[in-house]
Parts: C-alpha cells; structure tokens; sequence
C-alpha cells in the first residue's frame, strides 16, 4: 500500500528558475507544484506550500510554523511521512529545529537544490524522487529528522553545508551520512544513537550569534549585554578557547545572567576544558560557560532558543546541553 506523505514546499533555488539574464528568481508557478503529478506512485501525496521564501528569508517563526502543520496533519490524517522542500542557505538550520521540537513519530525528510529548476543538471526534482522514497521508506523511522541530496542521507544534526554552489555541498563532517539512496532502494548503514525532543511554543526569545578571532575583545559582548539579548553562542578557537580580552564581555554577560555557550570555530571535533591559561577553556568552565556537545554555532544557536522557551535557569540549561 502506498504510503502517505505530506510535501511541504517552502521555496528556495529548488522552486525557482534562472532567467535569460542567469538570474535566479522565484518561478512564477513553482515547478515542483506543478511536477508532482509525476510523482503520485511514490506515495499517497498530500501537498502544501505554507510559505514560498528564498530560504536567508527563513526565520524561526516559520520553523514553527511548519512544525505545527507536522504536527497536525500527524494527528488529524495519520501521515507515514514528511518531505519538506527547502533554500539550501539555511536548510540545516529548519532541519535541526524540528528535529528537536517535532512530536511525531515519522520519517521527516528535508532536501532542497543547488540549481534552479530550468538549468541543465537540475538536482531538484531528482532530490525530490530520492527525499519520497527515504520519507516512505520503513528504515527512515526513528533516526530524528534526515537531510536528503545528491544521493547521501544526513542526520539533521550533524550536517552542514559545505560549498556555496557544488551540488555535493551537504556533509556531515564529524560522521559522514547514515545512508545512501541508490536505484534499488534506500540503505542506511549507520543509526543515530539517541534523539532529545523538546516542545517550543514561543521563539521570541533573542539569542546571538558571534565567531572569536584572533584578538577578539570584549567590545561586541558588551554590546549583546546591553541591548539585554537572552544567550549568546560563540564559536570559539579550537577546543573552546577565548582570547584573554573577551574574558570581561563574558563576565559581564553572566553577571546579567545571560547564558553563554560555546562551540568551536573548528568543524570538527567537540569543545572541552582543556586549556588553563586565561580565555582558555577551563577558565571559561570554571566562569559558568556552557559547552556544547559537537553542534555547529547556528545549531547550537537554535538549540539555546528552544532551551530558553522552557527556562532561564543556566543550570537546567546546562544540562540541556550535555544530552
Ligand atoms: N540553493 C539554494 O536554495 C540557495 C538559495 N539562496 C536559498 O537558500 O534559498
């Protein structure tokens, strides 16, 4: 029997055409509306465009959004499946973010494409094709919400893009995909190993976002202090290392007690205490940092987000972190 999949189209290059100037612009009828007839014996195709942006357009609001059309179509039409076409630029990040929030028990898969619709080697419909058959395949189920392109499958943890026009662009650095979608079928050769889900209602909390670099100050800290955001993420150097005079920004920010968690710039790799020396990692411990557990800044950014919906407590936020 055919399984039911509800298609999300949200916009993105996978929606739009180039035109004779080699300009990439939003079709005027988006051609995957359009092409999805030709896909009907790949399920039961419950289609739906909530919104149609180019994907730097994206915010948390519409993340929301679609985890609630999820969500209800889960419980009111008992869908087996979920293929959310998507922009690529911020694609992980609406991924990562119902993987965490969403509460339904189906394969979520989330793909998008490098060239328009009308360009030769289009990858969009061919993504499509591949994200249906993951969405409707059995071994999809409980690996959290998959990223789906070129052929790999990612976890929407661990992917990131990697290339601004390559359509081999998503990579899951630190672990490689969990599977592949070849002409035979779907193959999954690794599985996630746990899956946290948290609910959200409101994502009106302000997190920001800063990279360290040699010689960063306090400057940009104090700043965030001031305009009273409620967290900051930072990537950090290497293992989770700060320079010397951006110690005073986090200070600050805690005596406000706006919580600080810290990645590391690298794109491999977790942050740890490791380092003694001032800015260094254990300092940054010993001061009330919170270490992320191997998330890029964007994600860990989300996940602080989310984590501050349901407490302000740094504490409780802390050990959010650490699953
Ligand atoms: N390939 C793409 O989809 C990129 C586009 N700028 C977007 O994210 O909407």
């Amino acid at each position: 029997m055919k399984k039911k999949i509800l298609i999300l189209h949200t916009g993105g290059t996978i929606s739009m055409m180039e035109d004779s100037s080699g300009s990439v612009i939003p079709g005027i009828n988006n051609p995957l509306t359009t092409q999805t007839e030709k896909l009907n014996n790949l399920g039961d195709l419950i289609v739906k465009e909530p919104f149609h942006l180019p994907s730097p357009h994206v915010t948390p609001v519409e993340m929301l959004a679609l985890k609630g059309i999820i969500e209800e179509e889960y419980n009111l039409n008992s869908i087996d499946g979920v293929v959310i076409t998507h922009g690529t630029d911020t694609l992980e990040e609406t991924a990562y973010f119902l993987d965490l929030t969403v509460q339904a028990n189906i394969p979520i898969v989330v793909t998008g494409a490098m060239r328009s619709s009308n360009e030769i080697g289009s990858d969009g419909l061919y993504n499509l094709i591949s994200s249906l058959r993951v969405a409707a395949s059995e071994e999809a189920k409980n690996k959290g919400v998959l990223v789906v392109l070129n052929d790999e499958i990612h976890t929407a943890k661990n992917v990131t893009k990697t290339h601004t026009s390559n359509v081999s662009t998503f990579q899951s650095p630190q672990y490689g995909p969990i599977g592949i979608v070849t002409k035979r079928g779907v193959m999954f050769h690794h599985s996630p190993t746990y899956k946290e889900r948290y609910d959200i209602k409101d994502v009106s909390n302000r997190v920001a976002l800063i990279k360290a670099y040699a010689g960063l100050d306090s400057s940009l800290l104090l700043a965030i202090n001031q305009l009273q955001y409620d967290g900051v993420v930072i990537e950090a150097l290497g293992q989770g290392n700060l320079p010397p005079d951006a110690v005073e920004g986090i200070r600050k920010l805690h005596e406000n007690d706006i919580p600080v968690v810290i990645v590391s710039r690298c794109f491999n790799g977790i942050v740890q205490d490791v380092y003694g020396y001032d800015g260094g990692g254990k300092q940054l411990r010993d001061m009330g940092v919170i270490f992320s557990n191997g998330l890029n800044g964007q994600k860990a950014r989300l996940k602080l987000l989310i984590s501050l919906s349901h407490t302000k407590d740094t504490n409780e936020i802390r050990a959010i972190f650490k699953q």
